[in-house]
């Protein structure tokens, strides 16, 4: 798990004031990081086209032509000239080590793009669009210097933003990075340390972004154990039944001892899952509203939901007035897509956004839910989702494409509620069900096209 922040102004800051590191160190690690990954990738003589702005961006993306220089055919484009003090300074610098500015974007083995950085603050003129248009039609390369220009602070794009394939961002990990609007722009993100180790360069954050090394499976310990020891998850099947099924089979496969789907009528399931009109009494935990439609009537879902369980809440459930009072209960996990969420804002009077609205500013939208419900752990469902309780935030950016069909909700559901059921609390089992629902989409072999929600649950046995 990694800090994330809004912004680093502070941080940089307290490099200067307290460490006695002045921005010339900071500027000389950031572009040695870009230098780095491109000898690391790169044999000396290739090509490099770095396009650097007026500001300290531009800075970074000079200081790193000046450190290749020599070694690597270098091509310095400044569309703007230098104009921040260390901007000026690390150009005096390129020419006094015999560096000449290009007049031209050229074809490259590796483009880096140091137009803008976190001080961008208008939308881009003309020619700025032109240039990065140009940039992202070279088949080279592609680094973005701290964030790809044209992305804006909360993460959202330009109308023209630069296409990375690795963005080196600087000092610490930024949240508008993985936003889901920026997830095509950014590529691969790592973290330049600026000349001081991330334990001292960084203070504490709300915001955490979730890594592969925090997956923890409900590995069995106990040998003297039984089913019971495992919990009983409960799911409410509904007008389409298979919904509910998939959860179940993923719920079974991610450790759970029991599972019982609960529905009115009688139906076909599969011989795993044991299915019944009633809660059965020893439930430990509950799933619903995954294709639960709206056959239900408030008094059947009265009886279903009456007991105090942990419970997770998908789907259907977001638009029944039921959902007024399950968010005041305690072990209560909600999994909203963006419009689901949308509609759940609406249903409990807080705000009224589209679901253009919510992707824009993702982080604001949970804020607005999680600061009326504090206790509840929601999860905004997207390509980053986000797991959110009280002031804490957890960003996943783990999930793929492959996801983005139906049926992989579902099994997001079931997943949680497995580990809710053998005894997780709400908000370590979203952020658990969340990493292995993410990680197995990277698991399956087969064509990023092609995942079936039956793939995801067999490799979900395999984490
Ligand atoms: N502060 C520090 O100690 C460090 C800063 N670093 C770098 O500094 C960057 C921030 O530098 P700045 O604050 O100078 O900001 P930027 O370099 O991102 O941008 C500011 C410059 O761009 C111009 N500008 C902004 N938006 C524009 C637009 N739409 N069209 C045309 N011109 C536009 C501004 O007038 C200004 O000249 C970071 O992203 C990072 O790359 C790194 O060197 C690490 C250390
Ligand atoms: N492009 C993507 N990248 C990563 N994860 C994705 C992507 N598209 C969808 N997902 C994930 O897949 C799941 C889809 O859930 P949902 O929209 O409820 O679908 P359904 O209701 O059909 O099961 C969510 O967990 C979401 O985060
Ligand atoms: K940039």
């Amino acid at each position: 798990m990694r800090n994330l922040y809004e912004s680093v102004t502070k941080l940089d800051h307290r490099c200067y004031d307290i460490y006695q590191l002045p921005e010339d160190i900071l500027m000389e690690h950031a572009a040695y990081a870009i230098t780095d990954q491109i000898k690391e990738r790169f044999e000396p003589g290739a090509k490099v086209l770095i396009v650097a702005g007026p500001g300290n961006n531009g800075g970074d993306g000079v200081a790193c032509a000046r450190q290749l220089l020599g070694e690597y055919d270098v091509h310095l484009f400044m569309p703007y000239g230098a104009k921040s003090s260390m901007c000026k300074l690390q150009l005096e610098r390129f020419y006094a080590c015999g560096g000449e500015l290009s007049e031209n974007l050229t074809d490259a083995d590796i483009v880096v793009d140091a137009l803008f950085g976190s001080g961008l603050s208008e939308p881009l003129n003309e020619e700025s669009q032109h240039i990065i248009t140009r940039l992202n039609e070279l088949q080279s390369f592609k680094i973005a210097c701290d964030i790809p220009s044209g992305i804006d602070s909360k993460g959202n794009p330009l109308p023209v933003a630069f296409v990375a394939d690795l963005t080196i961002t600087m000092g610490a990990m930024k949240l508008s990075l993985f936003m889901d609007l920026a997830k095509d722009y950014v590529g691969k993100v790592i973290v330049a340390d600026l000349g001081i180790s991330s334990k001292l360069y960084e203070s504490e954050s709300d915001y955490k972004l979730l890594e592969e090394s925090d997956l923890k499976p409900p590995y069995r310990t106990r040998f003297n154990s039984n089913k019971g020891t495992y919990g009983h998850l409960a799911l409410i099947a509904g007008e389409k039944e298979g919904a509910a099924i998939m959860a179940a089979l993923a719920a079974l496969r991610y450790g759970v001892g029991l599972v019982t789907l609960v529905t009115c009528e009688k139906i076909q399931v599969p011989y795993e899952l044991m299915h019944s009109s009633h809660l059965p009494p020893k439930t430990t935990a509950l799933a619903a509203g995954m294709g639960l439609g709206m056959e239900y009537s408030d008094e059947d879902l009265e009886e279903f939901l009456h007991k105090d369980l942990p419970m997770v809440i998908d789907a259907d459930l977001f638009y029944s007035s039921k959902i007024q009072e399950i968010v005041k209960r305690e072990k209560v996990v909600l999994t909203p897509h963006p419009k689901e969420f949308g509609a759940l804002l609406r249903n409990l009077n807080l705000a009224d956004l589209s679901v253009e609205e919510i992707q824009r500013d993702r982080i604001g939208a949970a804020k607005i839910f999680t600061k009326a419900y504090p206790e509840v752990v929601l999860l905004l469902k997207g390509a980053n989702p986000i797991i959110a309780q009280g002031e804490q935030f957890f960003i996943n950016p783990l999930g793929t494409n492959a996801l983005a069909k139906g049926g992989s909700g579902d099994i997001l559901t079931g997943l949680i509620g497995a580990l809710l059921a053998q005894g997780y609390d709400p908000l370590e089992a979203a952020i658990q069900g969340s990493l292995a629902h993410a990680i197995a989409s990277r698991k399956v072999d087969k064509a990023n096209y092609a995942l079936a929600p039956s793939d995801l649950i067999e490799v979900i046995g395999k984490l």
